[in-house]
């Protein structure tokens, strides 16, 4: 939809602020994503890095910590430092990666989006490893909404900020703007010979002639985009980690949803698999509580989430 100067303008991603410019409001209704140059100071990324190197070395442990390894490596033997390790996820429970979360600077341009009461509701420190041979580095291009069974849509926003130079070599995202225009789409597992990773669905008929965008970052670079974004990472062809941070917040007068006989019925199950066999519960935690455990609060009110 086009924006009309001197009519009423319908903005719908973005809530009245003082902090984006009106090319920046207009750009994010448009594309679905802005990319903040220089965000977080290196300082603050080193500190990131070193908690990170620590609980690889398996220094510290954190509650709830989530530690994943390439499919490709993860039959090979273990080596306790981050060579190992793809990505970490929930890391709530860790005050010095938390931080990141609840950085005034990352918060204002959040609450452009989602407003004022904020819940961080997924956290991640992704550290793609050099390319084994199988291409099992890349991720398929996505939507995150397929995760989440919480709305509305558009009072949810990922912030993702590059930990050094993210360029097309290493693996940096490949974004479709615009495509958070359209709906949630299905998702699976895409059909790549070298294998994929658990949990890692792509939209299943990918459109490879849409027009992409390589975002290519400095270290504290961040972007934001919507939820329905389509986006992925190509493959690292270096022989270095590629590191990002990113939390994905969402509004704390979100709702959850049902997703039975939704698209997001797949990965429920999934998810519902995983947590059975890590915590010895039954079907009483649901796809839900997984999230509201998850979910903290680090603005405003916590009203429905
Ligand atoms: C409480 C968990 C909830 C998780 C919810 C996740 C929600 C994500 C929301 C994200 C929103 C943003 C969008 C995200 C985009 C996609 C993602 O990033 S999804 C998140 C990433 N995926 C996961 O976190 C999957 C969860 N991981 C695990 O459960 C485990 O790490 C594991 C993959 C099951 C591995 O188990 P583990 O016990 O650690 O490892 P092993 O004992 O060595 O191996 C067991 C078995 O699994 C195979 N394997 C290991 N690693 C992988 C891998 N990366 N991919 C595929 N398979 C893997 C391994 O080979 C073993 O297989 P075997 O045949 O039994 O030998
Ligand atoms: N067959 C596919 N199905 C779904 N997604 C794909 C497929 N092939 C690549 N992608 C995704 O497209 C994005 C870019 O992939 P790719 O690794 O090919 O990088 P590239 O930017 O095309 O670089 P290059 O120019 O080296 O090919 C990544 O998100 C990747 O996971
Ligand atoms: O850092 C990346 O490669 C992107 C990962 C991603 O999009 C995700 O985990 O949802
Ligand atoms: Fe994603
Ligand atoms: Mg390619």
């Amino acid at each position: 939809e086009t924006v009309s100067y001197g009519h009423p303008q319908r903005l719908r991603y973005t809530l009245d602020n003082d902090l984006l410019t009106p090319e920046q409001r207009l750009f994010y209704e448009e594309n679905g994503f802005l990319l903040i140059r220089n965000l977080v100071s290196k300082q603050d990324i080193d500190r990131f890095r070193g908690e990170f190197e620590r609980i690889c070395r398996q220094e510290i442990k954190v509650p709830g910590l989530v530690v994943m390894r390439d499919v490709a490596i993860a039959k090979s033997e273990f080596v306790p430092d981050q060579r190992a390790v793809s990505k970490v996820q929930d890391f709530q429970e860790d005050p010095e990666l938390f931080r990141y979360c609840s950085l005034p600077k990352i918060l204002k341009y959040v609450e452009c989006f989602i407003g004022p009461n904020i819940m961080a509701m997924h956290t991640m420190l992704i550290n793609k490893p050099p390319d084994a041979g199988k291409k099992t580095s890349r991720h398929p291009m996505h939507q995150d909404l397929h995760y989440f069974p919480f709305r509305p849509v558009d009072r949810i926003v990922c912030a993702w900020t590059a930990m050094e130079t993210v360029n097309r070599q290493n693996g940096c995202l490949v974004v479709l703007p615009g495509s958070h225009k359209g709906t949630l789409q299905e998702h699976d597992y895409p059909e790549w010979e070298g294998g994929v990773n658990k949990m890692y669905h792509g939209v299943r008929d990918y459109d490879p002639e849409h027009p992409r965008v390589h975002l290519e970052m400095e270290k504290g670079d961040t972007v934001f985009f919507h939820p329905l974004l389509i986006h992925g990472s190509g493959m690292n062809q270096t022989q270095g980690f590629r590191k990002a941070i990113s939390c994905h917040y969402a509004s704390g007068d979100c709702y959850y949803i049902d997703v039975k006989g939704t698209t997001q019925e797949n990965i429920e199950k999934e998810v519902k698999e995983i947590i059975v066999r890590r915590h010895a519960v039954g079907d009483e935690l649901t796809f839900k509580d997984t999230w509201a455990i998850r979910g903290r609060l680090v603005q405003g009110e916590r009203i429905s989430m």
